[in-house]
């Protein structure tokens, strides 16, 4: 269980959020949509507890298991030491990883598809990889509470749906508590029992992800129209609509044209 009560924070004289009671029941999933800027990352980090409140109380298990949206470059750690890391809860204050810490953390590469980048150096990997192996050193706290921030967002398809597949898998044993942001309200959609919206307005509105993610609400929070678009055997698309393509093709230059190997 997560909680918040009448929990504030502020930046000088800014509000971000203000009097917020937010609470995400044990097994449940709560996702955070709102435009750039609006106060997702810092929400996240008052819930991890990095960011401490400017008013209110909080109340979170110790244990988080903590995806960032943007890591440093540690000169000289490799993959697997990064996802170590994420086993100090077990180690005390002197100890060193024993042989079953290196075993979860190469269990967490492999659920995450990296068990062959595991002696890389982690500043040579890339955007997407970094994310992936920040997921496994989350998976590998073996916390119940996990928290992402736009975990999704250096990801190409296939593995925005291996995410979406692992994180599912966590739902199924009832028992892990998740909170992620995003800009995908698909993602929201397919994953979430509950979405917050964080409105440009400062309102947070939140509600079961199939009511609150409709067409209206979307709109509002990003001032773009956007359509969710019934899928046949699969979660609602959602789409901005963007205008056609106001230029053509200069005369005898076809697309193909790229494709061409040499
Ligand atoms: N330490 C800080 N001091 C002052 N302002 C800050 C600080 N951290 C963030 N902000 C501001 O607070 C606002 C919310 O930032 P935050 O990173 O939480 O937004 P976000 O919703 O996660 O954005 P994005 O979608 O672009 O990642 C932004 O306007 C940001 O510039």
């Amino acid at each position: 269980m997560i909680r918040f009560a009448n929990a504030g924070i502020r930046f000088g004289e800014r509000w971000i959020f203000r009097e917020l009671d937010l609470s995400v029941a044990s097994g449940t999933t709560l996702a955070l949509l709102g435009p750039n800027g609006r106060g997702k990352t810092t929400l996240v980090r008052a819930i991890v507890g990095l960011l401490p409140l400017s008013e209110g109380t909080r109340d979170a298990p110790s244990l988080v298991g903590y995806v960032p949206q943007a890591t440093g470059e540690p000169i000289r750690y490799s993959v697997l030491d990064m996802v170590v890391m994420g086993r100090a809860r077990q180690l005390g204050v002197f100890g060193s990883p024993s042989g079953e810490d290196y075993r979860a953390a190469h269990q967490a590469l492999s659920t995450v598809g990296l068990a062959e980048l595991s002696e890389r150096p982690y500043k040579r990997t890339s955007g997407g990889e970094r994310q992936l192996v920040m997921l496994a050193r989350a998976l590998s706290t073996g916390a119940h509470t996990i928290v992402l921030d736009e975990p999704a967002s250096a990801l190409d398809l296939a593995n925005q749906s291996r995410l979406l597949g692992i994180l599912g898998e966590l739902q199924s044993h009832g028992t892990y508590t998740i909170v992620f942001s995003t800009h995908l309200p698909q993602h929201a959609l397919h994953l979430a029992d509950e979405t917050m919206m964080m409105m440009p307005s400062g309102r947070l509105i939140r509600g079961r992800s199939a009511e609150i993610l409709s067409d209206q609400n979307l709109e509002q929070l990003y001032g773009v129209p956007i359509r969710r678009v019934p899928m046949s055997g699969s979660t609602d698309a959602i789409v901005p609509l963007l205008d056609s393509p106001k230029h053509t093709s200069p005369a005898g230059h076809h697309r193909e044209d790229c494709n061409h190997e040499h």
